[in-house]
């Protein structure tokens, strides 16, 4: 079967979960071969788990420059291998999905972007207008390059063997690319990263203030979740803006998305309609959250967030 390149997402070396998915989804179009770029030694650490997840071949490019550059190494590792290639999967972050239009323009590619589920024919399945309308959609020129969204696809262990592969080598053009000049670790607390999270609990403008979004924070705790916020919360200072869902802000594809004093206005819903179970809790019963939400809740998100809160408390004894 013919190679299905998939693009590790990782920060130095700590593999993030939607790699995974995008192995499970290359499984279904042909051979998956990771493709590794960073610092030396990356690829080895995380040869094991890659294979665990359908690998079969690790490409491992590694080099100072590879680890320093913004960007420009992945599309040129990519591009490199992309001739014995049927299909690039990258994961449709901002950054994959930067490498990923870098890429199609410099191989004369089509490119599928922000895919929920891909298709053993390489049809991607895209999920449009907030979710209104479900599109199926096939490259028909070159390679096809798919940016999947993290959560869309569920990841499965299939383990496989993870032959590592050192023969890639790449020249970065310093005049052309971004370097790396200093690093600051995220100073995040003990929540899930919201992208990556399989349940967020988001908070709107109903929560009323920046002192009140504990009572989303607390719920989110009881259940091991990420917290998220609505544009709305996030424009009138409820919560930091790197935590908003929707159109402009993170798109989410939870296991369970708990959705607090929010509307549900179209911009939102595009960045969360793809969750697998929603709950939203609105004094509104016209809100048009509930027009998604699988499970609703009318009434006051101070009443019911605590009550939710308790009972999550009280079963897992
Ligand atoms: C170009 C563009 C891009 C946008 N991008 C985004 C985006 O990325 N993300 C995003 O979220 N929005 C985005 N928006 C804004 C979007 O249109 C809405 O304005 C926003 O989502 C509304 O946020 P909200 O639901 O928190 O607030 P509101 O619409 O004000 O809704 C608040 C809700 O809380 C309920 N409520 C109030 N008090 C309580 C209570 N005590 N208990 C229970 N319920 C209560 C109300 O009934 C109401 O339904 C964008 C808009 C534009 C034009």
């Amino acid at each position: 079967m013919s190679e299905v390149l998939v693009l590790v997402d990782h920060v130095d070396g700590e593999v993030k979960k939607v790699s995974y998915e995008l192995l499970t989804a290359a499984r279904r179009l042909g051979t998956p071969a990771a493709v590794v770029v960073g610092a030396s030694g990356t690829a080895s650490k995380i040869r094991e788990s890659l294979g665990r997840f359908g690998a079969a071949k690790v490409y491992a490019v590694e080099s100072d420059d590879a680890a320093n550059f913004l960007v420009t190494p992945k599309v040129d590792a990519l591009a490199a291998l992309v001739p014995n290639a049927s299909a690039v999967l990258v994961s449709a972050t901002v950054e994959g999905k930067e490498v990923a239009g870098r890429l199609a323009a410099r191989i004369g590619s089509g490119w599928l972007v922000d895919v929920v589920d891909v298709e053993a024919d390489g049809t991607g399945v895209q999920s449009i207008f907030g979710g209104a309308f479900v599109v199926k959609a096939k490259v028909s020129k070159g390679t096809p390059v798919i940016t999947v969204r993290p959560g869309g696809v569920e990841a499965e262990e299939s383990t496989a063997d993870a032959v590592l592969d050192e023969s890639v080598s790449i020249s970065v053009d310093a005049a052309k690319s971004a370097r790396v000049t200093s690093r600051e670790a995220v100073v995040g607390g003990d929540r899930p990263e919201l992208t990556e999270a399989s349940v967020v609990v988001s908070g709107g403008r109903g929560v009323g203030s920046a002192d009140k979004f504990s009572v989303v924070e607390e719920l989110a705790d009881s259940l091991g979740a990420a917290v998220g916020a609505s544009r709305a919360a996030v424009d009138s200072g409820y919560y930091p803006h790197q935590f908003q869902v929707g159109q402009t802000g993170k798109t989410v594809s939870p296991q369970l998305y708990v959705a607090l004093g929010i509307s549900g206005a179209i911009q939102h819903r595009a960045g969360m309609q793809t969750s697998k179970t929603i709950v939203a809790v609105n004094k509104d019963p016209e809100a048009p959250i509930f027009e998604i939400a699988d499970f609703g809740v009318v009434g006051d998100l101070f009443n019911v967030a605590p009550q939710l809160k308790e009972e999550v408390a009280k079963r897992k004894g």
